[in-house]
């Protein structure tokens, strides 16, 4: 196993790129730690699987290096970096048993049968498929082929590394939370460096220990799923985590208050040196609440049920804002909506300014 190391990375599919725009990965240095379970999110084109493919060696970065340990792998071929990777779609051989499929890598390299036979059973009990071991893999559906390559791809106990490419899109949905769990498990027991690409914030945030947040070819977070969702380093993380997303107001920020285009005052949890550029409050759904006084005006426009809470959509000011009230609650007629201080973000040109005294206990 092996720290990987971006550094002064930079990818573009141009062989003459002119300007940042021609880069799919924009400059960044980056450190997956060894042993780290990390999520790989983003929306799509954000430049995941370019990514990926630079760390497992499918494509060669046109700038900066990648080293594994201390080794520079940059120019390594994918069968040099000893890691293991997990498809989108099912890569399995049809014509051999299920039990040789997972057997297929151990017996590669040469490991000897009583081991190979422990092993693969030990992985088909993870993923579910002792019973049918000996049978062939053609006739099986999409899904339990996926769940062999899944198995394959976990085989082995010595790669540097195992990268996952949305590996449960084909998944049934019922099968997807069962197969996170065992990868979580698998992590917690034999401590492989992880990476897993999806767009998805669901399966990042209950797969990964450390989601890694892309965003047009930029890593612009990374943190655990509690951080992203309290403190979004950038306005596309407040958006992109969360359901609804954060909502955002333009404001001025004035040591521990911000002034709002429309002239009200919002008190925030921490002292601001001065702020430059545009800048905006952020306040997750979850940290407003609806009152009959103080705070600020809010109109309701809709109300929805969505299970253990109910989600207010309204406007603030000709502005839309999004409320999350827990069940029993009753929200109608409320005219107001107040924020939690300590809970409001500072944005300046998207990225997320902390308060003077942050860190200081
Ligand atoms: N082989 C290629 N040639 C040219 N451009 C490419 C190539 N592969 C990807 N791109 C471009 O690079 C950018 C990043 O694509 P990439 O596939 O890495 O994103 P992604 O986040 O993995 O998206 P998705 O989730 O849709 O797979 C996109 O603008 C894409 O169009």
């Amino acid at each position: 196993m092996a720290r990987i190391t971006l550094q002064n990375l930079a990818h573009s599919y141009l062989r003459h790129p002119r300007s940042e725009a021609d880069f799919a990965l924009k400059q960044m240095d980056h450190v997956w730690q060894d042993g780290g379970a990390y999520a790989l999110l983003g929306a799509s084109g954000c430049g995941k699987t370019t990514l990926l493919n630079i760390i497992s060696g499918l494509l060669i970065p046109s700038q900066g290096k990648v080293l594994f340990g201390d080794r520079d792998v940059t120019g390594a071929p994918t069968a040099e970096r000893n890691i293991a990777q997990v498809f989108q779609f099912p890569v399995v051989y049809d014509t051999m048993t299920v039990r040789d499929n997972l057997a297929f890598p151990l017996r590669n390299r040469g490991k000897d049968a009583s081991y190979i036979k422990s092993r693969v059973e030990q992985i088909a009990r993870m993923i579910g498929m002792e019973s049918i071991l000996n049978r062939k893999a053609q006739g099986l559906t999409a899904d339990a082929k996926q769940k062999i390559s899944l198995g394959r791809g976990m085989v082995r106990e010595d790669v540097n590394a195992i990268l996952f490419d949305e590996p449960l899109t084909v998944i049934d949905p019922h099968m997807k939370w069962e197969l996170r769990t065992q990868l979580r498990q698998l992590h917690s027991q034999f401590g492989h460096t992880m990476i897993y690409v999806t767009h998805d914030q669901t399966e990042a945030l209950t797969f990964a220990q450390q989601v890694v947040v892309m965003h047009e070819g930029r890593v612009v977070q990374m943190g655990t799923p509690e951080e992203l969702f309290e403190k979004p380093a950038h306005s596309f993380v407040g958006y992109f985590i969360g359901s609804p997303g954060m909502n955002f107001l333009d404001a001025e920020v004035r040591g521990d208050r911000a002034l709002l285009a429309g002239g009200e005052t919002v008190e925030l949890g921490g002292h601001y040196a001065p702020v430059a550029g545009r800048v905006q409050i952020g306040i997750r759904p979850e940290h407003a609440t609806l009152v009959a006084s103080g705070g600020l005006p809010f109109a309701i426009r809709r109300i929805e049920d969505v299970g253990r809470h109910r989600l207010v959509r309204g406007e603030l000011m000709g502005r839309a804002l999004n409320v999350v009230m827990p069940e029993g609650v009753p929200v109608e007629g409320l005219p107001r909506v107040a924020f939690a201080p300590h809970k409001i973000n500072v944005y300046a040109d998207d990225w997320r300014i902390a308060p003077e005294q942050e860190g200081a206990s």
